[in-house]
């Protein structure tokens, strides 16, 4: 058999976003969205069913997220939210986004990176007065859809532990039986109701259980899902794990009356070594995930088969299905469109689509004895033999001649920041913003002439120049201290360093789900890295040419760009992220020589990569660190150097990210009930720091006195000495008309708390 373990929701040309924004613009009806929906999901089975697959899942469809259809599926959704609407989706969305109006001020749920992907899911809060009962249709009318169109799904659906863990706790103990019960429950009833709809495959997902769990973890998913199976009846029940390995629980889960265990054999690569000591069940399926769901590059089908024929020796041939490493939902949906790539390197590539046809290919030679003489297989042998011999120069010669010198800053942070302070001559509580400012129409428009020939690039750089000109402007009116530039000349912030530097492959339309409606288009490493010519310079000095006030320097850093990027598996990481931070330090050095006082260089997902397991992460860190500080170790101490990270859990790192040595970073904290701040002072971390006291993720206009209280509570919490005060990151995604009040409000704020300082 062959299973996917979820599928892209967006549409081969991002349909869903589109449908969703117009829906929110009130330019769509629910109608024609759940219509139009409908049809796209009917596509995305079809396909499925072309490739013969068997296991093709269904309700890893969602308008927004999927974890907030499971927060709204068991009933965990806040009262003051429930009580507001009577609308089921525009519930939905005011979790999703936030709401406004006369009279109701309604926060969105925060984000989370989930796992170590790009993928932002919304937190649910569960409180001691969560009711847990079963509160959404969803995944039954999607399976009954798929029905009436002649395909029989497997839905799919978050798992307990993995739910409870996730989301945001206040007063209960997930591990307390009279609490969890009623979740039970719950999931006694969702699985009811797939039997007597005529389910046979339903998949919980416990990604969770790739992390270090605790004994009580464990006891917890021994006795939910003890319980849970009692109730399956003639439903085959699938633990899909994904993102690792299971070592902290391999034991137990294979005792529990699954029908299925789905393991992670590319990201999970020790799930062989716990079956090859504990074996694996007779009775039960194997759903060997061997299909690479996280990035872009063929499937070697010498190695897969080397494994599944391994596996087969601990478990029963016809019990082995053959699936994804994880959703399809972190790949771009299909090659066919990608008719600008050279054919040389569009071979080696795979996308959702191209992933199904491997995955029945390897069906195919996994059944046949002799697959060593089929074509198809030898096809295969033949081009990773090609891949081989243009392997990137292993270690290029410069970062093979680094040294211990070249990552060390000198003087230490507090003769630095002194020496700044001169320079820069900023008041206390400075003010600033990420970088970008909103995408506008005009932004795009004038983007995609340029791709078009319809304007040439001299017209279009003046267009950014007179942007430019304008957002200066409105910081000047705004008050703020620190200026950017706002990023107008870049569609993304790592596929215009991925367009600007040598080895990268751009993709036309390789889009790839970020949070919501959001999507990025992550550029491809494919060979060495090299910076062509000066990046951002042009645009940062025309900005600080215009005005008195310190203008930022906004780069992006290595390991972002490696993280963000799809990068080929046949090299170390670690050699990757030197030739990126070599070549951004070059830019880092143009920008001093310019006179740009100030360079911030973001680190959004240097967190987002760490592995998931503490055993591993020293090792991560040492290089990724490293790799930043190669990017600006040789500056001048004058030189302020900044750093942005968002939407990971920093409170346990922050004393490695004291380790990158930077003069402020900024982050994003609001949210998080300020555990940050206290962290921060527990913690080695030197830095200024900015927490961001407004979500950039919300169309939310924040009052005054809203911001007021959050920078008194963080004055309280870290000093006036130290505190920067900013959003939590980008503006791009928002429309002016909601962010320019806000940051009005913010410096207003600032304003007055200083009068009292
Ligand atoms: C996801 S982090 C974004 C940082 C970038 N400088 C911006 O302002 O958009
Ligand atoms: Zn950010």
């Amino acid at each position: 058999m062959i299973s996917v373990v979820g599928f892209p929701r967006i549409g081969q040309n991002r349909e869903l976003k589109k449908w969703v924004e117009s829906y929110l613009d009130k330019k769509l009806s629910k109608e024609e969205l759940i219509q139009n929906s409908k049809n796209l999901k009917k596509t995305h089975w079809q396909l499925q069913k072309e490739y013969s697959v068997d296991l093709i899942p269904s309700n890893d469809f969602s308008f927004y997220d999927t974890f907030l259809d499971h927060a709204m599926l068991v009933g965990s959704i806040p009262e003051e939210y429930k009580a507001v609407f009577s609308d089921d989706l525009e519930l939905y969305f005011a979790l999703a986004k936030g709401y406004q109006d006369q009279n109701i001020d309604l926060k969105a749920l925060p984000m989370k990176k989930w796992f170590f992907t790009n993928y932002h899911y919304l937190v649910p809060e569960i409180t001691d007065n969560t009711k847990f009962e079963l509160s959404s249709t969803k995944p039954f009318d999607e399976f009954v859809e798929a029905l009436s169109a002649g395909i029989k799904t497997k839905p799919v659906i978050i798992g307990a532990l993995t739910f409870l863990k996730l989301s945001k706790k206040s007063n209960v103990d997930i591990y307390d039986k009279s609490f969890w019960e009623k979740l039970l429950e719950v999931y006694i009833q969702i699985l009811k109701r797939f039997e007597e709809l005529g389910a046979e495959f339903v998949q919980i997902d416990e990604p969770i259980l790739v992390t270090d769990l605790s004994t009580k973890d464990i006891e917890f998913f021994d006795s939910f899902y003890r319980s849970l199976l009692l109730h399956k009846g003639k439903l085959k029940v699938i633990l899909q794990t994904y993102f690792g390995d299971v070592r902290d629980c391999f034991e137990k889960i294979i005792l529990l009356s699954f029908d299925a265990i789905g393991l992670d054999f590319v990201d999970g690569k020790f799930n062989l070594e716990l079956i090859k000591k504990f074996g694996f069940p007779q009775e039960k399926f194997l759903v060997a995930g061997v299909v690479n769901g996280r990035n872009v590059f063929k499937n070697n089908y010498k190695n897969t088969l080397e494994l599944l024929n391994m596996l087969s020796s601990f478990v029963d041939k016809k019990n082995i299905v053959i699936s994804t490493s994880c959703s399809l939902l972190f790949v771009p949906y299909s090659l066919k469109f990608e008719t600008n790539l050279d054919s040389n390197k569009k071979k080696f590539l795979a996308f959702a689509e191209e992933k199904l046809k491997e995955l029945s290919e390897l069906k195919l030679l996994f059944s046949q004895e002799n697959f060593t003489t089929n074509n198809i297989y030898f096809q295969n042998i033949q081009l990773f033999e090609e891949m081989e011999k243009n392997k990137l120069s292993d270690v290029s010669t410069a970062v093979n001649n680094l040294t211990d010198d070249d990552f060390e800053r000198k003087p230490c942070f507090e003769e630095r920041i002194k020496l700044q302070k001169e320079v820069l001559n900023l008041p206390q509580l400075p003010t600033t913003t990420i970088g970008s400012f909103p995408q506008t129409q005009d932004v795009r428009s004038a983007r995609s002439k340029l791709k078009k020939g319809e304007i040439t690039f001299e017209e279009y750089e003046s267009f950014i120049k007179s942007k430019i000109e304008r957002v200066i402007k409105l910081q000047e009116e705004i008050g703020l201290d620190v200026f950017v530039h706002g990023e107008y000349e870049r569609n993304d912030m790592v596929e215009f360093f991925g367009e600007n530097l040598e080895g990268f492959l751009i993709t036309q339309n390789g889009w790839v789900q970020s949070y919501g409606t959001r999507c990025v288009k992550p550029p491809i490493i494919f060979s060495d890295i090299k910076r062509k010519r000066p990046i951002t310079v042009e645009y940062i000095k025309y900005a600080q040419s215009l005005t008195k006030k310190p203008v930022k320097g906004i780069l992006t850093g290595p390991v972002t760009i490696l993280n963000w990027s799809f990068v080929r598996e046949d090299i170390p990481l670690k050699n990757v992220a030197f030739q990126l931070a070599l070549a951004i330090k070059e830019e880092v050095l143009e920008l001093e020589r310019e006179g740009v006082k100030i360079i911030q260089i973001d680190e959004a997902a240097l967190i987002e990569k760490l592995p998931l397991r503490r055993c591993q992460h020293s090792e991560y860190l040492s290089w990724a660190i490293k790799a930043f500080r190669l990017t600006c170790s040789k500056v001048k101490p004058q030189t302020q150097i900044h750093t942005h990270m968002c939407y990971s859990n920093f409170d346990e790192l922050l004393d490695e990210i004291a380790k990158m040595d930077v003069d402020v970073i900024t982050f994003e904290a609001a949210k998080s009930d300020f555990t940050l701040l206290d962290s921060i002072n527990k913690s080695s971390l030197k830095a200024e720091v900015g927490p961001g006291v407004f979500d950039v993720h919300s169309p939310r206009i924040v009052s005054k006195e809203e911001m007021k209280k959050l920078i008194l509570k963080m004055i309280e919490k870290v000093g006036k000495d130290r505190l920067w005060v900013n959003p939590d990151c980008g503006l791009k995604t928002r429309k002016e008309e909601e962010v320019l009040p806000t940051l009005q409000n913010m410096v207003l704020a600032v304003w007055e708390v200083r009068n009292n300082l």
